[in-house]
């Protein structure tokens, strides 16, 4: 590593550590201690810290009047090196923000335009929080030096024909398919960092498969025979009005819905079977739950023979155990929506089934912050060169 270039570590606006003399320094961000290695592992790192240490990354949001790109709004509100310059909308072109999400209002920002009529002179990067099957023909017309980070589902696939079945539309733009690195920041971080597009995750999928990789990587669970139980909040639906999503329809109750072919489970089986090595397929239930944000993944799975339950759980802590965002749990403590709710953290934990040989694993996320603008915020930190935690630091909101 070019040490000599490294001299200078951003930690926030006006707080610069020099470590020009000092052999092995380390850095406190968040809850954990970074080493110099890890702050500065890509060269873009470097360059961000000394070169462009006073610019700032300009910013667009397509789908600025969604929940999606009003939370990627509240999260770069403390954001000290991305600058909002750019906000689209649809029907709600037009509109501020502030009359449009009023829990916005004190952000000094432009108001909303058309796609058709935003300027990307002014932009280095974007945050695509838009409808996927409208996503791939957008960010196909983007000036090519843009780095993007796309939250639909459009790019996520990385075979075209199973797009198309699962989606029921032809891909429309096949050759960007190509360059598309999968956004699961934990576990592409290194393909993430020199991505010119990212496919963000979806929420069911960041949920299962966070705590499933580091299990199948080690060989510790049967591929076959899992089985995954998920709950989301309303906003998983997005804002846009529809009679499925009414209070009247989502309150006192709760329903499974996508029963076999929810369209997450190709994502899913696409990540496991790729850290497999073979063909991964699951069973995978979505429902809806009378809350508005917050997603729990119950995973049944079959250990592989001589594994124990103590195994998982010191994989799973071993695994991220430099890892801010992924907590895992003390034995026994169950994970809550409650406890990540308005931040980028997932927590996880792991059960004896009272079966022999057999586990239950449960994860938590806030299905808009690490199931959706979170982690597009974590990767697009990654990608300009910025320690991946900016931005991403606040507590979860309790109660
Ligand atoms: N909600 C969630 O928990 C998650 C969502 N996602 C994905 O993120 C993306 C955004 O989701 P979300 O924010 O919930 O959706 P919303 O429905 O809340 O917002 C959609 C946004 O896209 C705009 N829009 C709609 N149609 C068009 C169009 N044809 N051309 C241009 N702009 C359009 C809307 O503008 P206007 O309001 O003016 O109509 C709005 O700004 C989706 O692909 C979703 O699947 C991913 C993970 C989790
Ligand atoms: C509650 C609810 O409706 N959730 C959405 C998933 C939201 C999400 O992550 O998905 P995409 O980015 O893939 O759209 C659904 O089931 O389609």
């Amino acid at each position: 590593m070019a040490t000599a270039a490294f001299n200078i570590v951003r930690l926030d606006p006006g707080c610069f550590f020099k470590d020009a003399n000092i052999t092995k320094p380390k850095i406190w961000w968040g809850r954990k201690l970074y080493t110099k290695a890890m702050v500065a592992s890509s060269p873009r790192t470097l360059q961000a810290s000394n070169d462009k240490a006073h610019e700032d990354v300009r910013v667009a949001v397509l789908g600025a009047s969604g929940y999606t790109g009003s939370e990627i709004i509240r999260l770069l509100a403390n954001h000290p090196h991305f600058r909002i310059t750019v906000m689209t909308a649809d029907r709600k072109a037009g509109q501020s923000i502030g009359s449009v999400f009023p829990h916005l209002i004190t952000q000094d920002l432009p108001d909303m335009v058309a796609i058709k009529d935003a300027n990307f002179g002014d932009v280095d990067a974007v945050f695509c929080c838009l409808p996927h099957g409208t996503t791939q023909d957008i960010i196909k017309s983007l000036p090519k030096n843009l780095r993007v980070v796309d939250l639909s589902a459009d790019f996520r696939l990385q075979d075209i024909l199973e797009y198309e079945e699962w989606y029921g539309q032809p891909h429309r733009a096949p050759d960007l398919q190509k360059e598309a690195v999968y956004g699961l920041t934990e576990i592409w971080r290194e393909e993430i960092r020199n991505a010119g597009l990212v496919a963000n995750p979806g929420c069911y999928p960041t949920s299962i498969q966070l705590p499933l990789i580091p299990l199948i990587k080690a060989n510790l669970i049967k591929c076959s025979h899992i089985i995954i139980d998920s709950k989301s909040g309303v906003s998983g639906a997005g804002r846009s009005p529809k009679e499925a999503n009414l209070f009247t329809e989502v309150s006192e109750g709760i329903h499974a819905y996508g029963i076999t072919k929810h369209r997450h489970v190709p994502e899913i089986e696409q990540g496991l079977s790729d850290v497999a090595h073979s063909k991964v397929t699951v069973s995978f239930t979505p429902h809806l739950m009378p809350m508005s944000r917050g997603m729990l993944s119950t995973i049944y799975v079959e250990m592989a023979p001589g594994v124990r339950i103590e195994d998982l759980h010191d994989q799973l802590k071993a695994y991220y155990e430099n890892e801010e965002f992924v907590c895992m749990l003390k034995k026994g403590d169950t994970p809550h929506t409650r406890f990540v709710r308005g931040s980028n953290y997932c927590h996880v934990n792991v059960f004896p089934d009272r079966n022999p040989g057999k586990a239950i694993i449960i994860s938590v996320i806030d299905n808009l912050v690490k199931g959706a603008s979170g982690q597009a915020l974590q990767n697009l930190n990654l990608m300009m060169g910025y320690p991946e935690t900016t931005g991403l630091l606040s507590q979860p909101l309790f109660p």
